[in-house]
């Protein structure tokens, strides 16, 4: 079924979104508005033939599905903004940082909206190959299929429970950055050992890449391919064993319980 949809905040994950939807023609321009307080940087979304204003209260009426953009310390204010409204018939989205279904729902002051979902992309939202982690409240199957067939036009998703909405922030839209400093690192190494700049960042993503759909492919173990590149007194063993000793491992489950650590105290 087609359904209009109002992205409250038009930044970076939001315009993303609406790119992704209309690039997979999920969704066509028109069916699309986008809000912010700043609408002169939405210009080109209009020219495209999206809706964009300023009041987001009239963008929520119109719309059947609002999918909440903004700042995690902004979004009180804009439910309470929407909350008239919102009727019962309407989906709610938010992709909004650690704020639960039960503060939502305790903003809006009374059962007023009997579907909420929370979804955790990543940035790669913008090529559509995201990873999204999704969880639902009091949603209906069919709504949950159409929220499901929305995010997997922008990549991957995974249905989860919300406790777990804290970890999937860490592990999937963290963990771009994590992802970065990787392949950053590489391409140090890699001039190092002789490549130019350009050289070595082609080399050092296509072979994240390349790893990254050996796994999601094969459905393999990454043990199970380490073991396909090492050779006995081989390169790679050495490289690896010396990673280890040097806390390659511990370092990145270190990074990941800290960023975890920070979300929870800063509730
Ligand atoms: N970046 C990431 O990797 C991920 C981010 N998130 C979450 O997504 C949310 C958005 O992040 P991101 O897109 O990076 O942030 P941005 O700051 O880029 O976008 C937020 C947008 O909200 C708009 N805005 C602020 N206040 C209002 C308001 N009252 N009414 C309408 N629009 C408003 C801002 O525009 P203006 O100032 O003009 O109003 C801005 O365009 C955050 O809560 C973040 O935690 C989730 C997953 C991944
Ligand atoms: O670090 C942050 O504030 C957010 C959480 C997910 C991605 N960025």
């Amino acid at each position: 079924m087609s359904k209009t949809i109002a992205i409250i905040g038009g930044g970076n994950l939001g315009l993303s979104i609406a790119e992704g939807l209309t690039a997979g023609g999920f969704l066509s321009p028109g069916q699309i508005t986008i809000t912010r307080r700043n609408t002169t940087l939405l210009q080109p979304y209009q020219q495209q033939g999206m809706t964009i204003t300023s009041d987001n209260a009239a963008a929520a009426a119109a719309a059947d599905v609002i999918l909440l953009a903004v700042k995690p310390f902004q979004i009180r204010e804009v439910i309470r903004e929407i909350a008239p409204s919102l009727m019962a018939d309407k989906l709610l989205i938010s992709v909004v940082t650690g704020v639960s279904t039960q503060e939502m729902r305790s903003e809006l002051l009374e059962d007023k909206i009997p579907a909420i979902f929370r979804a955790m992309p990543n940035t790669a939202v913008a090529i559509r190959e995201s990873m999204t982690c999704l969880s639902h409240s009091k949603a209906k199957e069919d709504q949950v299929n159409w929220v499901l067939e929305l995010f997997s036009q922008v990549g991957r998703v995974v249905i989860i429970d919300e406790k777990l909405m804290d970890a999937a922030t860490v592990l999937g839209a963290c963990g771009t950055a994590y992802a970065m400093r990787y392949i950053r690192a590489n391409i140090q190494g890699g001039i190092e050992i002789g490549f130019d700049a350009k050289t070595a960042s082609l080399i050092a993503a296509q072979t994240v890449k390349g790893a990254a759909e050996l796994l999601l492919q094969k459905g393999t173990h990454p043990e199970y391919e380490i073991d396909k590149v090492t050779t006995p007194k081989g390169c790679t063993i050495a490289g690896l064993n010396e990673m280890e000793h040097q806390g390659f491992s511990s370092s990145l489950i270190k990074g990941i319980s800290a960023s975890y650590v920070k979300i929870q105290a800063d509730k």
